[in-house]
């Protein structure tokens, strides 16, 4: 059985907007074990980044709020310093952003790079460093490791500047590395190589990824479980083959739907208005997803809405999943699904 090695309990991460707090995380629970990869997957504005960043405690401490606990290796991450989370970020949690022509330093080679995050968590002498780049872009599937160790970033490919992102947050040999939308900004072929890289990282070192995305097909490629979060909350959560052969929750098949393989329906597509809410405009009574569904009457949402356990491990929020049909019940949309690219 494999441990856990993060363990969010409870978290709620409010952001200052004008004189008020707003949870952008609202009361999300979720547990990584070590050799696993974990999606969190939802629109653009669900707090799929604002959780992620809560992780790392990268927000601005004077405009955020964060409540509950956030265990890794048995210390509360909420509760140490800012040397103490130094110690962490980069050493025993890598992350990979979706950008890595911003997340790269363009005035720095490649090389020196990698080498500067071995430098704030290793002792390693500088021929060691040099050796451990090299063997790092060559384990990340960099074709020329001593050519592009002095390169700059501009002067790679984006799949290129993403290997040499990946081979940053792996180089101290974390147990867990978060991926924001790690493909997003990438071509279909060269997107479907970074996701088969991160898989055979994954099954080399074991670690435990926490893979963020919007798009439900990159889920089905890789992940082993899953958590779908709408306005701030988990409301639906499985393994991936469970939730991808019995989705519950109406936002849940509305994003599976809108996988255009997924979708045998040749009519025009039924497109329900509506995106996520703004913080400061959120219903945060009853179901979230209600206004975006107005033909499910009221009484079949909760008035409190709970995360229902209907097998094990699979859990859904709400008992709207009861009665839900798609408008047109043949299977188009119940949304008018946005991605953030
Ligand atoms: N620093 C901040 N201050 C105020 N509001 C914020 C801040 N960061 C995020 N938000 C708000 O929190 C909500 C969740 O944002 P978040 O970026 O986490 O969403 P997301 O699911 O990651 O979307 P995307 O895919 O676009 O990044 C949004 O309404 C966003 O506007």
């Amino acid at each position: 059985m494999n441990k856990p090695i993060l363990q969010i309990e409870n978290l709620t991460t409010s952001f200052q907007i004008s004189n008020e707090f707003y949870p952008s995380v609202d009361d999300v629970s979720l547990t990584v074990y070590e050799n696993e990869i974990v999606a969190i997957v939802g629109e653009s504005g669900c707090g799929k980044s604002a959780l992620a960043l809560s992780i790392l405690s990268l927000h601005n401490t004077k405009r955020t709020k964060l409540k509950g606990k956030i265990n890794y290796r048995g210390q509360d991450l909420l509760s140490l310093t800012d040397s103490g989370m130094n110690k962490i970020r980069g050493k025993e949690i890598g992350m990979i952003f979706q950008e890595p022509l911003t997340a790269l330093n363009p005035l720095m080679t490649v090389g020196k790079q990698i080498e500067e995050n071995l430098d704030l968590h290793t002792k390693l002498s500088s021929s060691q460093k040099k050796e451990r780049a090299l063997q790092l872009l060559g384990q990340v599937g960099i074709p020329k490791p001593a050519v592009t160790y002095k390169q700059y970033p501009h002067e790679l490919s984006g799949g290129m500047r993403q290997r040499v992102m990946i081979s940053i947050a792996i180089a101290c040999s974390p147990s867990i590395v978060i991926a924001d939308e790690p493909t997003t900004a990438l071509d279909v072929t060269i997107q479907a190589q970074i996701l088969d890289l991160l898989k055979d990282i994954q099954k080399e070192t074991k670690l435990g990824i926490i893979l963020i995305t919007h798009d439900l097909s990159v889920v089905a490629e890789v992940a082993d479980r899953v958590f779908v979060m709408y306005a701030g909350q988990i409301i639906e959560t499985g393994t991936v083959t469970e939730i991808m052969k019995n989705p519950l929750h109406p936002y849940t098949r509305s994003l599976l739907n809108s996988i255009p393989s997924n979708n045998n329906n040749k009519d025009r597509l039924h497109v329900i208005e509506g995106t996520v809410p703004s913080l400061d405009r959120l219903q945060r009574t009853g179901c979230r997803f209600s206004p975006r569904i107005p033909w499910i009457s009221e009484h079949h949402h909760e008035e409190h809405p709970t995360l229902h356990e209907v097998s094990p491990g699979h859990f859904v929020r709400c008992t709207c999943y009861k009665t839900f049909e798609f408008k047109n019940k043949k299977g188009g949309p119940a949304i008018n699904v946005t991605s953030k690219s």
